[in-house]
């Protein structure tokens, strides 16, 4: 092997393995069935794989989804068909699990050998790393005092050319069924399997094949990889890749000769080396694209400019590669070749001009296909309109593809973040913990044996099932005069949650969501079901929240359920929703935060909570309140609301409910709000790019709610607002609920200090952290904009006022000094805002 080959393969081996850590973060099992068995398999497949699910193949690049999948390389992923080479390391000489499977390897015409510790097994890897490296490893862990079998695999992936080698590791039955995330230790360490003990031949050649197999494709594949960094290396084009980070992972020979690098330079940011349209192109998510790159040469003081060709690479919707091809000019390259293009003045996106010959035949196959969708006739007509028009208006309209071709149409960047960040760190903390998942430390060191890194304030998913179910089923509702009379006010907006909190002795959700869903919506007529069953539900659900929480507790739940009800009563929205819609939106406002653990979705997934790791690090929360409802409702005909709904209604309203939990994720907040003010809002000719912050007054236009998508927007829209409406109501609410939602954020900072993980939001230190300051921003950046939007489509202008006279009280607080939690309660205090003690009333159980 040539020299320079070599160090590309070790180039493309380090950046897999980087790739494969930091997989390992964000791509665990979705589901328990797959913990233990299957998704070793299928995570094996992961870690060096270029592709390839089903959903992968080169069909979806001509969906035009943003951005392209690879062209990947099948033809050169092959496996020679080879003979089975098993190492054991067992430290029992006679181990009988040991010798069945040596004796199954060779049945199936494979060799195996054995060795008695991990000393024994690196040195024979890096003494046969060319020459015999095994298809399969099997490491006894069975007695870690004997044998330290993830430290072992920890070794054996550090070592060269192993991440092809299928780990196994062999548990005993009791360990393996003593913890059903016991497997996570095993497979962060390395393994891509764990296997219960067995002597069983037949059973260890099945499983030995199964694993030769899936080596032999990984070996294929990182062969296949180095293959095509052997190619680059020998072009005259200046080849580089970046990661989505823009950070470049690799180079070519001739990038390297002629800008003054290194090929083993480790990740460096694209921006050092490279400038000018190419860049900007490729960093506004153009998929493919000729545009003139500026490169700078380390030996030299002047850039050069060089015509570039580019392209967007990710299996999925995400982007994880960017690959940059430049044309040497006929001085600069090695060898002149005579034919070269010249710079393109203005920028060029292949896919968007329709005179490129290659890509018209591939369109004129793929037009028999019915997979147009709006996105792509809309880039088409844009493209259509730039024949025979002025520059300035190709320029317009290549910007606005370019645009329209990302994947995160509504998710505006926040222009204001840098003034922000200036101004108030308090705020920023915040709004970017809200907003971002990047919040999530993807590199934290995980602690071994820790994989149930719960917070201590949640309860577990199961054993929250087990306790609604026993307890509280047959709740009669009694109430007092007082109570009564308090409920009777139900649908105003000054209505005293807290009095109701009081009242209810921390049960404000059963007794409210009987009056309101009860009561006033009948939402029994709608699902056709009995007031028996909506008191069960509503019970089981409020037993779910976690009464310890200071903010997401059931409190919570009720206020928004209030907010909901309250909108729902809007001309607009009575107008416009059926009484199952009506219905659904009630039930996602009461349930929305079920079983909220405290803690935000970031800090689950930097504590590799299994909430985090079921649901992939995505909506954490969010998903686990939507799945939570169902599961408990359909889990017990008592509290089966549903039981009585048709097939198709079930469906819909389910849709619903799930739609509109999943909306209050706030990583998406600007993404529904800006959704909802571009179907709703006209904006006038002259406005800005986004329509969001233009200074031109934006005007009311319904005529799109004749779509039911569109209804969609406002049901979203009407949760979101529910959900923070607590800065929008009246003084002395929003003042409570702040000091509230302090003290959690509070305690979460609190227990990561604890727990020595990320601090999610730094500034939430209960010792400095200023209360005024962070609602200020809460308001700035998050309330006034969406309250605004909302209040003129349900005609409802308090919403803005109280939140501009919450956000002037909270100034003159800040000017007045108040900081920490004991200042506010002292003004609290000061303004009587808490109600005097009352009497309480009792639901009463019967049972
Ligand atoms: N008054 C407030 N101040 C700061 N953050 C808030 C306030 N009200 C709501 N939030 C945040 O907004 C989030 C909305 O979704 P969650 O209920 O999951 O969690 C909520 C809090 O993190």
């Amino acid at each position: 092997m040539l020299a320079g080959e070599e160090a590309s393969i070790e180039l493309v081996q380090r950046w897999l393995q980087r790739r494969d850590s930091d997989e390992l973060e964000t791509e665990e099992n979705p589901s328990k069935e797959c913990s233990s068995s299957g998704s070793p398999g299928a995570r094996a497949g992961r870690r060096s794989s270029l592709a390839l699910t089903p959903e992968d193949e080169p069909l979806v690049d001509v969906t035009n989804r943003s951005p392209p999948p690879a062209n990947i390389p099948t033809a050169l992923i092959y496996s020679p068909p080879e003979p089975l080479e098993l190492l054991c390391v067992f430290p029992e000489r006679t181990s009988r699990v040991c010798a069945a499977a040596c004796s199954a390897v060779e049945r199936a015409g494979g060799e195996a050998r054995s060795l008695r510790c991990a000393r024994e097994t690196l040195d024979a890897l890096r003494r046969d790393n060319d020459t015999r490296v095994p298809h399969v490893i099997v490491v006894d862990a069975r007695q870690p005092q004997q044998l330290d079998a993830l430290l072992l695999a920890r070794a054996i992936r550090g070592t060269k050319n192993t991440q092809h080698v299928y780990l196994i590791a062999i548990v005993k039955k009791s360990a393996y069924l003593k913890d059903e995330f016991g497997v996570l230790a095993y497979l962060e360490a390395g393994f891509n399997r764990v296997m219960v003990e067995t002597v069983n031949t037949t059973a260890w050649c099945a499983e030995v094949l199964q694993a030769r197999s899936s080596a032999a494709c990984s070996r294929a594949q990182i062969a296949a990889t180095a293959a095509l960094a052997a190619a680059a290396d020998r072009c005259r084009d200046l080849v580089a890749i970046t990661d989505d980070q823009q950070r470049i992972l690799l180079t070519n020979k001739s990038w390297c000769r002629m800008l003054g690098w290194r090929l083993e330079e480790g990740p460096r940011p694209i921006h050092e080396a490279a400038g000018g349209e190419a860049l900007r192109l490729a960093t506004t998510g153009a998929r493919d694209w000729e545009a003139p790159v500026t490169l700078r040469r380390r030996a030299a003081p002047d850039p050069i400019m060089l015509p570039c060709r580019g392209a967007t690479i990710g299996l999925t919707k995400t982007t994880s590669h960017i690959v940059f091809v430049c044309e040497p000019s006929a001085g600069e390259g090695d060898r002149g070749r005579g034919s070269l293009h010249s710079i393109r003045r203005g920028s060029l996106d292949v896919r968007s001009v329709a005179s490129d010959g290659l890509r018209r035949t591939s369109l004129a196959k793929l037009q028999g296909l019915p997979l147009e969708a709006p996105i792509t006739k809309v880039i088409s007509l844009l493209s259509a309109a730039t024949e025979g028009a002025p520059p300035s208006t190709v320029a317009c309209i290549e910007r606005a593809v370019d645009m329209l071709r990302t994947s995160e149409l509504y998710s505006p960047q926040m222009r204001d973040e840098t003034k922000l960040r200036v101004e108030d760190p308090i705020a920023t903390d915040l709004i970017g913990a809200l907003l971002s998942r990047e919040q999530v430390n993807q590199n934290l060191v995980y602690m071994q044996g820790n994989a149930n890194v719960l917070s201590s304030r949640r309860s577990s998913n199961d054993s929250t099932v087990v306790r609604s179910q026993t307890n509280r089923t047959n709740i009669k509702h009694k109430t007092t005069g007082q109570l009564r009379e308090l409920l009777d006010t139900a649908l105003s907006w000054d209505f005293e949650i807290f009095r109701l909190e009081d009242l209810t002795r921390g049960r404000p959700l059963a007794h409210l969501g009987l009056a309101l869903m009860g009561g006033r919506f009948d939402v029994c007529a709608a699902l056709e079901c009995d007031e028996r069953t909506l008191l069960h539900w509503l019970t089981v659900i409020e037993t779910n929240y976690h009464a310890v929480n200071t903010y997401h507790n059931s409190t919570h739940a009720a206020d928004v359920l209030q907010a909901v009800a309250y909108f729902l009563e809007k001309d607009r929205l009575k107008n416009l929703l059926e009484p199952v819609e009506a219905a659904a939106a009630l039930i996602s406002a009461a349930a929305h935060d079920i079983d909220h653990p405290g803690t935000s979705s970031a800090f689950l997934c930097n504590a590799r909570h299994p909430l985090a790791i079921l649901y992939n690090d995505v909506s954490v929360l969010e998903s686990h309140h939507a799945a939570l409802t169902f599961k408990l409702t359909l889990n017990d005909d008592r509290v089966n609301i549903f039981k009585n709904l048709d097939r198709d209604t079930y469906k819909t309203v389910r849709h619903h409910v799930i739609d509109m939990i999943l909306a209050t994720e706030m990583t998406k907040h600007f993404e529904h709000l800006a959704k909802f003010v571009n179907v709703f809002y006209a904006k006038s000719s002259g406005s800005k790019e986004d329509g969001m912050h233009t200074d031109e007054p934006l005007s009311l236009d319904t005529t799109a709610l004749s779509q039911p998508e569109n209804v969609l927007l406002v049901k979203r829209m009407m949760i979101k607002c529910a959900d923070v409406s607590n800065a929008s109501r009246p003084q002395k609410f929003a003042m409570e609920w702040a000091r509230r939602i302090a003290e959690e954020y509070f305690l979460q900072t609190d227990e990561e200090k604890a727990k020595d993980l990320p601090v999610v939001m730094p500034m939430f230190d209960r010792a400095t952290c200023s209360i005024p300051r962070s609602q200020i921003g809460f308001i700035d950046y998050i309330i006034i904009d969406m309250m605004e939007a909302w209040a003129a489509f349900i005609d409802m202008p308090e919403l803005v006022n109280h939140a501009r006279s919450n956000n002037q009280h909270w100034r003159e607080l800040d000017e007045a000094g108040v900081t920490t939690l004991a200042d506010v309660k002292r003004v609290q205090r000061q303004n009587a805002i808490q109600a005097p003690p009352t009497t309480t009333a009792e639901p009463t159980t019967e049972e």
